[in-house]
Formats: structure tokens, sequence, C-alpha cells
């Protein structure tokens, strides 16, 4: 089933690894296809990954399709589709700038132009929740906003998109305004956009920027 997603979700996941968004095992891209979640499998090395050891769940987490148990996380990625549903993919990172954010509960101000182009808006935190059950998704979707990217405490992040493509570059993107802003902090006091102007940049990046016709 679904052999082009799960070359799609294999090419994510060694995107990660390619921006050094994670490492060895850390982290999990899953992707929504009808009633259908495909995501990674637990526990299997970047490495050792490959396109057929993604795993294809049903929307009550029952392993529908794969030789391998499905990703840690994967009742955060399923309380997540099904809360949100303007999202077709998911991913989990530990990369280090954004996820220091979040290990000092710092939520993350727009600071930056490339912040309000991706965002738009300040990255929140979600409160502690602890790992496997469907406590992250909820706290997720208690605070999540606009920029579909949530920092979570103690832990890493998590960010969405409407699809894979957009998925990977909120990953990208959010651990290069973090770590962008790491550095302003420790020069000196970053001041963060005006809103007008930040939701102007955001207005005008995802209906212009690019080949956008
Ligand atoms: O941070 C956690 C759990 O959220 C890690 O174990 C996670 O990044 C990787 O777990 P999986 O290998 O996807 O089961």
């Amino acid at each position: 089933m679904y052999e082009d997603l799960k070359n799609q979700l294999y090419e994510a996941h060694l995107n990660l690894e390619k921006y050094g968004l994670v490492a060895y095992t850390s982290g999990n891209v899953s992707v929504r296809v009808g009633s259908h979640i495909i995501i990674k499998p637990s526990g299997v090395p970047y490495d050792k990954l490959k396109p057929q050891d993604m795993v294809v769940i049903n929307m009550q987490g029952n392993v529908v399709e794969g030789d391998l148990k499905p990703s840690v996380d994967s009742a955060t990625h399923l309380y997540l589709y099904n809360n949100l549903d303007d999202i077709g993919s998911i991913i989990h990172t530990h990369s280090p700038y954004a996820s220091s954010f979040a290990l000092l509960n710092q939520p993350l101000p727009v600071y930056s132009t490339a912040h309000a182009d991706v965002f738009g808006v300040e990255i929140p935190v979600s409160p502690y929740a602890p790992v496997g059950t469907e406590a992250i998704g909820k706290a997720v979707v208690d605070v999540v906003n606009q920029a579909r990217a949530v920092l979570l405490s103690k832990h890493g992040v998590i960010v969405m998109g409407k699809d894979i493509q957009e998925a990977i570059r909120n990953a990208i993107f959010l651990e290069e305004v973090a770590k962008t802003a790491y550095f302003a902090r420790t020069m000196g006091n970053p001041e963060p956009l005006d809103k007008e102007e930040a939701k102007r940049l955001f207005e005008f990046h995802h209906k212009s920027y690019g080949q956008k016709k």
C-alpha cells in the first residue's frame, strides 16, 4: 500500500538528518492519506531505515500494514490529525536550537522577517506531557496557533503542514529562526517585529513568494 508516499516519507526522514534536526532514532514524520496514517517505525536508526519499513495505521492506531511497531508518538500524531483538519503531515524533532527554547519553556517571538514569512506569529510552548499517549497531542492542540509549530516543554518540537513538503519546510525554518534568535539573544536584547508588519510579511510570503502565480 502507498508505495509512493512511503518513499516520500522515507526521503523526508533523510532530510531531517541532512538538516541536523534529528539524530540516530530521534524524531519522526507521518502523513495522512484518507483514513490512514503512514508513520516511521519505532526505534529504527535513520541509516537502517527503508521505505518499506513505514507503518500504515488507521485512525484508531491499529496497524493496517507493516511488520514493525509504529512510532512511540503515534498517539500524538493521531490526536493532532483528529483535531486539526488542515494538516496532512506532522514532524516531531529534537532540533537543538528550537528544543533549547522548549527546555526553557520560552516561546519563540517573531524576531526576524524569516520567522514572519513562514510562521507569522510567536511559536508557543505546550506544557510537559508524557511520551507514548495522546497527552502530548492534547497539550499541543490547547496552544497551537496559525504557526502550526509548537515547542514541547522539556522535550522538542512538533511542526505540521498541509503536506510532507510544507511540514519539512516548517521544521527546517523553525530550527533556522530559533538559531538566529539564540545568537541574537547572546549578543543583546532583540525586539519582536511589529505584529502588523509580521502579518503583512506572512501574507505576502504565502501568497506571492517564489514561483506562485
Ligand atoms: O522523543 C521521543 C518520543 O517523543 C523519541 O523517542 C522519538 O523522537 C522517536 O521515537 P520513535 O522512534 O518514533 O518511536
